[in-house]
């Protein structure tokens, strides 16, 4: 039997110490007993946005006063098919007051999701669990001990997630800095992903690998590893990605770049329409850094990929 889709907005509530909210369905409804992130269905002349913010304040009470497009992703129940849109729901005001739900719940990223959880969401929790911020190694420009040096003390500052994109260096030297690398991207509990070469990846128990443009788009089918991205410059990459179901992507640059001289900028209103819809979370990219994080997540940016600025920060 085929459904007419139905709008739905949900809500990631977060709370300053990174917490999300999750709230279990009531006894009397479809998929009783299982935990979502609260919200409803969009109603005629309502925007999602508009919708989420009147089913916050009838379900929990708040008012919202910021939220932030995140992602977009359909699924189809036996119920019906439904496409989500999932908004960051930063600032509100008022106590929650929950008045539909079993029972709520707040999460840190690492740990556990209550089960058993909506089946539409399980890549909604995994993208909660990737860190705002990408570091993107550049040893072979300024050389092993020094990329280590910054990796340290990125990782001191909070850094979790690592690219390794090192086309520069050969094999050999490429292997002893991955290995290096790991073992102080692990000893943090952070991911580091490999550029491009999967058997590096694999030999040496990296989270997962990064495809550039053209590799992605010669790729039919996921590679194998937990974690995988990859580098989007135009609409139609960002498609091939998310119809991979890639865990990331980056799109850049927003700003000119002096490691990509010549690309055009693509500013963020640019960026804004590019990532806009998507099930796969966007990383901005492109002379970019942390103080950078605030109009890039308004932008419906997941978070920031940076090559200098990632490294540059406490210099
Ligand atoms: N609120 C919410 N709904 C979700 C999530 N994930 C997900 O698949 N859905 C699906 O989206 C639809 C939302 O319907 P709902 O029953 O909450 O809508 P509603 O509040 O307007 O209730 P109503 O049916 O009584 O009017 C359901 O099919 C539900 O399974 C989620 O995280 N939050």
């Amino acid at each position: 039997m085929t459904h007419k889709r139905v709008e739905v907005a949900a809500g990631v509530l977060l709370r300053a110490d990174g917490a999300y909210l999750l709230g279990q369905r009531a006894p009397d409804t479809v998929y009783a007993g299982y935990w979502e992130f609260p919200g409803g269905k969009v109603e005629p002349g309502e925007t999602p946005a508009q919708a989420l913010c009147r089913e916050l304040d009838e379900e929990l009470g708040i008012r919202v006063t910021r939220l932030r497009p995140w992602l977009r992703r359909e699924h189809r129940y036996e119920h019906a098919h439904v496409r989500l849109h999932f908004f960051e729901v930063v600032a509100w005001e008022g106590e929650l007051d929950d008045k539909v739900h079993s029972a709520l719940a707040w999460r840190r990223p690492g740990e556990a999701a209550p089960e058993p959880m909506l089946p539409a969401n399980g890549p909604i929790l995994k993208a909660l669990r990737l860190p705002r911020m990408m570091g993107i190694t550049q040893a072979a420009q300024v050389g092993v001990d020094a990329q280590l040096a910054a990796l340290e003390r990125a990782l001191e500052r909070g850094l979790r997630l690592v690219q390794l994109r090192e086309r520069g260096l050969d094999p050999a030297a490429r292997e002893d800095f991955a290995c290096a690398a790991l073992a102080r991207v692990h000893a943090r509990g952070g991911l580091l992903l490999i550029n491009t070469d999967a058997g590096l990846a694999q030999r040496i128990g990296a989270d997962g690998v990064h495809l550039p443009a053209d590799r992605l788009m010669a790729t039919c089918t996921r590679p194998g590893f937990e974690w995988v991205g990859a580098s989007c410059h135009s609409r139609a990459e960002l498609e091939h990605a998310a119809a991979l179901g890639l865990d990331y992507a980056l799109l850049g640059p927003v700003r000119p770049t002096t490691t990509h001289p010549g690309a055009p900028a693509l500013g963020w209103p640019g960026f804004a329409g590019l990532a806009a819809g998507l099930p796969v979370p966007v990383f901005a990219l492109g002379g970019l850094g942390e103080r950078d994080m605030e109009p890039a997540r308004d932008a419906g940016a997941h978070g920031i990929a940076a090559i200098r600025g990632a490294w540059a920060a406490a210099e």
